[in-house]
């Protein structure tokens, strides 16, 4: 697992925007081969939001040829309810972009029969191979998705009560009134997160930070299940400085040396690739 640490919660959007940019373009996907992106709502993806959007508009990112899948969706809420992740998701991002609206799948919590519906999402994710970079965020106990302290780690796509913790933290968007929050959400399982090839995870702010200390310095636990991550084969968490304040010194620098180290070699590779093409081109014109 990688941790990248940036200033605030502007520069983590800009770093990750840049980072799935890069994952799309390299990938070349076609109508055939479309790339397959899981995506979250809340406030922490709305700078990485902005930036893609932006990335689009100014014509070094398209996202004609990708299929999304979003985390999470509550049940009982009307699709077109301002909260709905329905309607937070075309209001934040999908509007702004170039996606087909038909591109995109979000799990409907009005459904009929809500079992099916989940069961339906997971066998849509597998109709298109699987999900190839899935970004996320996480709860101020640790959730990612709706996955809630006591998850099964390998749970699947299906109906979830909600911790009282995340109901009063998410009041916020429901005029401070509990009453008004669903109690319930149809969201992917801990194991269908980690089976897609990459996992990103956003995470910004002082009340994630104690979170993010449980998931990363301690070990795999249900009671945190963005710990879960810790078995994930490439897996990279994307902070600001005030969601590492409950980590320990040396977990920082740790990381932070990491990515220095890696800039180290990237720039090495680099001007050996540059010097490696001045010979090539030095031997073309003999
Ligand atoms: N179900 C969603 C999560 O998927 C999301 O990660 C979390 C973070 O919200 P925020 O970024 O607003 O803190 O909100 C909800 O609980």
């Amino acid at each position: 697992m990688r941790l990248t640490i940036r200033d605030d919660p502007k520069a983590v959007g800009d770093y990750i925007a840049n980072y799935i940019s890069r994952r799309i373009n390299d990938f070349a996907p076609t109508p055939d081969k479309p790339f397959v992106l899981g995506l979250p709502t809340g406030s922490s993806p709305i700078p990485t939001y902005k930036a893609l959007t932006k990335l689009v508009k100014d014509g070094e990112l398209s996202f004609k040829n990708v299929v999304t899948f979003n985390m999470d969706e509550y049940v009982g809420l009307p699709s077109d309810h301002s909260e709905s992740y329905h309607t937070f998701m075309f209001r934040e991002f999908f509007s702004h972009i170039d996606i087909p609206p038909s591109q995109v799948h979000i799990l409907d919590g009005n459904a009929q029969d809500l079992i099916a519906e989940c069961n339906a999402y997971e066998q849509r994710i597998k109709s298109y191979g699987g999900i190839e970079l899935f970004l996320g965020g996480i709860g101020e106990d640790g959730h990612i998705a709706f996955n809630e302290p006591g998850s099964s780690l390998t749970s699947r796509t299906r109906i979830k009560t909600l911790a009282y913790d995340t109901i009063i933290a998410n009041a916020r968007f429901f005029g401070n009134d509990i009453s008004k929050v669903p109690r319930m959400a149809l969201t992917v399982g801990v194991a269908t997160v980690l089976e897609a090839r990459e996992v990103v995870v956003v995470v910004t702010g002082l009340r994630k930070s104690l979170a993010l200390s449980k998931a990363i310095e301690e070990g795999v636990n249900h009671l945190w299940t963005l710990s879960a991550l810790q078995l994930h084969p490439w897996a990279l968490i994307v902070v600001d400085e005030d969601a590492t304040a409950e980590l320990h010194v040396k977990t920082v620098k740790y990381f932070k040396s990491i990515e220095y180290v890696q800039e180290q070699v990237e720039r090495a590779r680099a001007e050996l690739g540059e010097r490696a093409e001045g010979s090539l081109q030095v031997g073309s014109t003999e």
